[in-house]
């Protein structure tokens, strides 16, 4: 099924369109189980996605249960770190317990031993979603775009892209700095409920325009199909300015 793209006028009106988009998420996937899986990447999306929602009052922070998409082999603290990020515009503001948040192990990471944080990592999914040998299905992975049509820290052209057995998966000669990373892999996205794309900017648009009118690309973000769930896009309308008017619409609740 082809995505759905959504463009707002700014980034204010995106983050306000998003906010209302996780809400909506998280009420049914708690009304449906009882707690919400979330997996974030990195990059320009965590800053976009939490300036309205740290305000809402209306989701049940409680219930979340967050895992990163993809993360670099950093410390916590360290600027390159999506966790960093994360819990600065998100997990900061909000009251999901600390035992709920799942990031990296951090010594593995600081060593760059992204084997070994990808095994672990691994570990943290599959204790969560329960280890019967089927796929984890996280009910919102929210990710961003890179320029050259790269999403988590899967990249063009890259071997990666074929992996069909892990489900966190390590890198350690990404072509966007730093070189050590792990990376959710496309089993995972590809057995998720909702996955939403969430970029903003001019510099996003020529990519933009070839992610959703090009399919025939095969870029990463094109191989995002879920079996049994569905792709969003948000994004602002400098970065949908070479999309055709009849591939986009405009949210509304
Ligand atoms: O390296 C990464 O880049 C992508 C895209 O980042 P953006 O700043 O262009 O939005 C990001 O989604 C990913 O998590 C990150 O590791």
């Amino acid at each position: 099924m082809p995505s759905t793209v959504y463009s707002f006028s700014s980034t204010t009106e995106l983050s306000g369109g998003l906010n209302a988009f996780v809400e909506k998420v998280s009420r049914e996937a708690i009304a449906d189980h009882g707690a919400v899986s979330v997996a974030i990447s990195g990059g320009s999306l965590p800053k976009l996605l939490s300036k309205d929602l740290v305000h809402n009052k209306n989701v049940d922070f409680s219930k979340w249960h967050m895992f990163w998409a993809d993360e670099r082999c950093v410390g916590h603290d360290h600027d390159d770190s999506n966790y960093k990020e994360v819990k600065k515009t998100l997990l900061d503001h909000v009251p999901i317990p600390t035992n709920q948040i799942h990031s990296i192990h951090e010594a593995y990471a600081i060593n760059k031993q992204s084997e070994k944080a990808a095994e672990e990592y691994q570990q943290q999914v599959v204790s969560f979603f329960g280890g019967n040998g089927s796929l984890p299905r996280f009910d919102l992975i929210l990710l961003g775009m890179g320029p050259d049509g790269h999403c988590c820290s899967l990249f063009p052209g890259h071997p990666l892209l074929q992996e069909a057995n892990l489900l966190v998966a390590p890198i350690n000669d990404s072509p966007k700095p730093p070189p050590e990373r792990i990376t959710l892999t496309f089993p995972v996205l590809n057995h998720a409920k909702t996955v939403v794309f969430v970029t903003a900017g001019e510099g996003k648009q020529d990519m933009v325009q070839k992610i959703i009118e090009e399919p025939q690309l095969q870029l990463p973000c094109q191989r995002v199909q879920p079996n049994a769930g569905h792709v969003y896009w948000f994004v602002d309308d400098a970065a949908a300015g070479k999309l055709k008017q009849a591939s986009y619409g405009t949210y509304k609740l």
